[in-house]
Formats: structure tokens, C-alpha cells, sequence
């Protein structure tokens, strides 16, 4: 059931007025939830949004996760129905390639570089990012760190008005850069990251210190220098010191906010509004929804 299904459906209501739009729009409401009740309940009402797109880079361990959290957590997102979010989060570790059996072999040695643009599979991470865009509902699927391997769970991503995609290299792939509406830049100092990766991968990713710290110096450290730091120039804005910036995160969440109101608003106006022939198309009508600044 998509907005589009019922915006064309009511044109009938046209020439009746306000109320007359009003009382057809429930009308077809009804009408389409029983026809496809299941897909209606599934995508929220809202199959073909556009939503606001926003990538969150930065090195391992700088707090895109918690940024990205703070944020849902500001908006007050992270309690809802997965259905009911107007605001989802994806990472793009979601998106490793799999391995071959060799390469299998050294990843679990801890000689497989993960922080090489080579692992990924940016293919797959494009495509779904332009079925989000296109109001698509999605599977995305979840990565194990312990078998370095995409596991057979996933997650089923909503049409969401706003959608995070968080990752150490969404920036470095030029097509996917491209699709984002806002680039983030979660800039926290090597150290304090070194800090914060040894015991997170220790405790939750199944590692001992000494795979730690060899994976760090022989891969992470050097494959951020050559391939995450220099993508810092695309994002609009920089967050010093992550979730820790309050300042940053509350700028950003306002953002979010106005652009949430306006597409309700949006929403609103379309479903209410009178059609006729002269009224000029809508953004939201044409998948032409522009950016929010
Ligand atoms: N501001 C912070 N203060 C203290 N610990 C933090 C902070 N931000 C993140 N962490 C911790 O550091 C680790 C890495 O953070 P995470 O958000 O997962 O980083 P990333 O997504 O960039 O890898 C996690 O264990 C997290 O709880
Ligand atoms: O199988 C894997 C896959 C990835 N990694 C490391 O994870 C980080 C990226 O995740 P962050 O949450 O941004 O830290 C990357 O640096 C890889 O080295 C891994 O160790 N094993």
C-alpha cells in the first residue's frame, strides 16, 4: 500500500471540496486495507517515501554506533515498533563481502585486512541504499565478528523518513557517497579509539589482546590512514570527539526534527489537499523531495 496508490485514488474526490477529499481519503483507506491489509501494516502506510539520506564516517571505535544512537534516542526513535520508526539506522558492516575459503582462513588468524575497500561488497550496499530511496521496504542482513561472516539473520528496514547508514568507508565508494543528503564526519582522536577497540573487541568480538593489537597495527591503522581519514573532506559536518559532543549531536537532531516536521506536514497537505489538473506537482508526488537545508 503506497501513498502514491492513494493520492491517485483520490482524485475521484477532486471536485468535492475539502470535506469531500477528507471523507473519500478515509474512504480509500479502508477500502485499500482490505484488499492488502498485510503489505499496508508492513510498510507503515508509507511505501514510497524519499527519505533524507545521512552517512556516518569515521574510524573504528570513534562512536558513529553511539552517535548514531544518541540520535535516535534524542528523536525518541529507539523504543518504537521497528514499523513504526521514522528514523532507522544501518551499518554498513552489514555489507563485507564473503570470503573465500583461503581468505576465510586468514581472517580467522587475524591476517585478512577488513579495513580494505576490498571487502566489501559496495555493490550490494549501493543497491539497497537506491531501494531505500526509492520508498523500498528492505532486508539488511547481520554481521558476525566472531565467524567474520554475514550470519543468517537480518533485518527488515521500513520505508523510514530518515535513514543512517554508519560505516568506516561510506564515504571512499563515489556512488554511494553521492546518495547521501548529509555526510557526518565522527572524528575522535587514534588513541581514544585504540582504547575503546581493544577491550570492545576482546569482550564482544571474541579476540585476545595480541590479535588485537597485531590486526591494529598491521591493517586498521594503516588502511584508516590511507582510506578512511582522507574521505573526512566530503562530510558536511565534523563531530569532534562523538557522542561526547552534546552540542554537535543536538545541532544535528534539530536538523533532523525540521526536516521530520516538514515531511509530516508534507504528508499531511497531500492527503488533504485538493487535486485538480493545476495543481503543480508535489515534491513528495514526483520523487523530487528536495534537501531539508
Ligand atoms: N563517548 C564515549 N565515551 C565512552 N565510551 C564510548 C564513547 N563512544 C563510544 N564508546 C564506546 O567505544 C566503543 C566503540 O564505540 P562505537 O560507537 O561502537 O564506535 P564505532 O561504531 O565507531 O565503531 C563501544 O564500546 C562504545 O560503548
Ligand atoms: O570480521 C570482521 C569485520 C570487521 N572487523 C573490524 O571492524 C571494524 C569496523 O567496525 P567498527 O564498528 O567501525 O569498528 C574494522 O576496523 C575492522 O577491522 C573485524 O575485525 N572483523
Amino acid at each position: 500500500m503506497s501513498m502514491s496508490h492513494i493520492f491517485r485514488k483520490s482524485r475521484l474526490a477532486v471536485s468535492c471540496g475539502i470535506l469531500g477529499v477528507r471523507i473519500s481519503c478515509r474512504f480509500i483507506f479502508t477500502h485499500k486495507m482490505s484488499v492488502k491489509q498485510a503489505e499496508f501494516a508492513d510498510t507503515n502506510g508509507f511505501e514510497s517515501k524519499t527519505p533524507f539520506l545521512i552517512g556516518v564516517a569515521g574510524g573504528t571505535a570513534s562512536g558513529k554506533s553511539t552517535v548514531c544512537q544518541r540520535i535516535m534516542e534524542k528523536l525518541g526513535q529507539q523504543h518504537k515498533e521497528q514499523t513504526e520508526r521514522r528514523v532507522v539506522c544501518i551499518s554498513q558492516d552489514s555489507f563485507y563481502r564473503t570470503l573465500t575459503p583461503s581468505e576465510r582462513l586468514r581472517a580467522e588468524r587475524g591476517q585478512f585486512n577488513f579495513d580494505h575497500p576490498d571487502a566489501f561488497d559496495d555493490k550490494k550496499l549501493l543497491t539497497i541504499l537506491k531501494d531505500i530511496l526509492a520508498g523500498k521496504k528492505v532486508e539488511v542482513p547481520e554481521y558476525d565478528y566472531i565467524t567474520n561472516s554475514i550470519s543468517n539473520r537480518s533485518h527488515t528496514i521500513y520505508p523510514a523518513d530518515v535513514v543512517l547508514i554508519e560505516g568506516i568507508l561510506v564515504f571512499y565508494f563515489p556512488e554511494v557517497r553521492e546518495l547521501f543528503h548529509m555526510k557526518l564526519f565522527v572524528d575522535t582522536d587514534s588513541d581514544t579509539r585504540l582504547a575503546r577497540r581493544v577491550p570492545r573487541d576482546i569482550m564482544e568480538r571474541g579476540r585476545d589482546l595480541e590479535q588485537v593489537l597485531n590486526q591494529y597495527m598491521n591493517f586498521v591503522k594503516p588502511a584508516f590512514e590511507e582510506f578512511c581519514l582522507p574521505t573526512k573532506k566530503f562530510a558536511d559536518v565534523i563531530i569532534p570527539r562523538g557522542a561526547d559532543n552534546l552540542v554537535a549531536i543536538d545541532l544535528i537532531v534539530q536538523h533532523i526534527s525540521e526536516y521530520l516536521k516538514k515531511s509530516a506536514s508534507d504528508k499531511y497537505r497531500l492527503m488533504y489537499a485538493p487535486l485538480s489538473p493545476s495543481t503543480p506537482t508535489s515534491p513528495h508526488r514526483s520523487g523530487k523531495i528536495g534537501r531539508p537545508h
